[in-house]
């Protein structure tokens, strides 16, 4: 018996979003029916739910106006593409609910109590909370080498002085000198950069903890993209993993590589 369709929300209506539509619309993600869309600009979560209702692909998606909307829509899965203020607001109530979550603002849960009650909730409901690999990768190496004991973990990103403009870092020197702009924990790294680095707390959770990984973020003029290298040893093993990308599609396709992998036989 072929199995029904999952339901899916997403919430955060951005570049990230619209791969995951580039992907339903292309037949990648056959086993869905995007259902609800809303970001904080109402037109925004309109006009990804237009590109859905003008294939007129059989069924509907519809634009809604806050996160407790979606939430009572009740889908299998709400994928978060917004900022880790949203996974905030939306993951409690939503795993109560009976909704999985697909999270690329992973940065929200550095917060260990946060964490715990994501936990918990998702634990009491029969829910689950997937952490995409979005610009990194490699978290089966993290998970694997931090189970077989202690081990020592860095996180370098280098990233170009424009993507720091609006962060409380930037000086105009950044735009023609090399500088490490931080250096600290993951805690402190997403406390400075909300949405910037996601990836240093995803790969954190992954290993030894937010408070025990040791990130730096360097700026260097004129660099396109972001490289994000993962440094992580024990005893046994030593392993790099380091991920240049031009722009963060990649992040998109995590959230299509994971959705994918939720209801595939073979599982990675
Ligand atoms: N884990 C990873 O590797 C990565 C994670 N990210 C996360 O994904 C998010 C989305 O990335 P993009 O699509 O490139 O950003 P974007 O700026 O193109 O789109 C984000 C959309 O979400 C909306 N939004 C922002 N805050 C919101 C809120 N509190 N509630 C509802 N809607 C809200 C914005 O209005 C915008 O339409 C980033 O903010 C970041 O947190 C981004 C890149 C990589
Ligand atoms: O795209 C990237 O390189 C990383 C990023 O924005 C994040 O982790 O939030």
């Amino acid at each position: 018996m072929k199995e029904a369709k999952k339901t899916l929300a997403i919430v955060g209506c951005g570049k990230l979003a619209d791969i995951v539509v580039d992907a339903l619309l292309s037949g990648v993600l056959d086993d869905y029916q995007l259902i609800g869309s809303y970001s904080r600009t109402f037109e925004k979560a309109q006009k990804l739910a237009e590109r859905i209702n003008k294939e007129e692909i059989g069924y509907r998606c519809d634009a809604y106006e806050s996160i407790s909307e979606i939430i009572a829509l009740k889908p299998d899965y709400i994928v978060e593409s917004a900022a880790p203020v949203a996974l905030r607001e939306l993951a409690l109530p939503a795993l109560k609910n009976g909704s999985s979550i697909v999270t690329l603002s992973i940065g929200a849960l550095a917060d260990e109590e946060f964490y715990n009650q994501v936990q918990e909730t998702a634990k009491k409901h029969g829910t689950r909370v997937h952490l995409v690999s979005g610009s990194i990768g490699g978290f089966d190496v993290l998970r694997t080498a931090s189970l077989m004991g202690d081990c020592e973990i860095t996180f370098d990103t280098e990233k170009s002085p424009k993507s720091l403009r609006s962060t409380s870092v930037y000086e105009s020197a950044l735009e023609t000198d090399a500088k490490k702009v931080f250096s600290g924990n993951a805690k402190q790294a997403i406390a400075l950069f909300p949405t910037k680095v996601n990836v240093a707390v995803a790969a954190s959770l992954a290993s030894v903890g937010p408070e025990n990984i040791k990130v730096s973020v360097t700026s260097v003029p004129d660099y396109i993209g972001d490289d994000h290298r993962i440094e992580i040893k024990n005893e046994e093993v030593h392993a790099i993993v380091d991920v240049y990308s031009k722009t963060s599609k990649i992040a998109g396709w995590s959230v299509v590589n994971t959705l994918r992998n939720i209801t595939s036989p073979i599982v990675f």
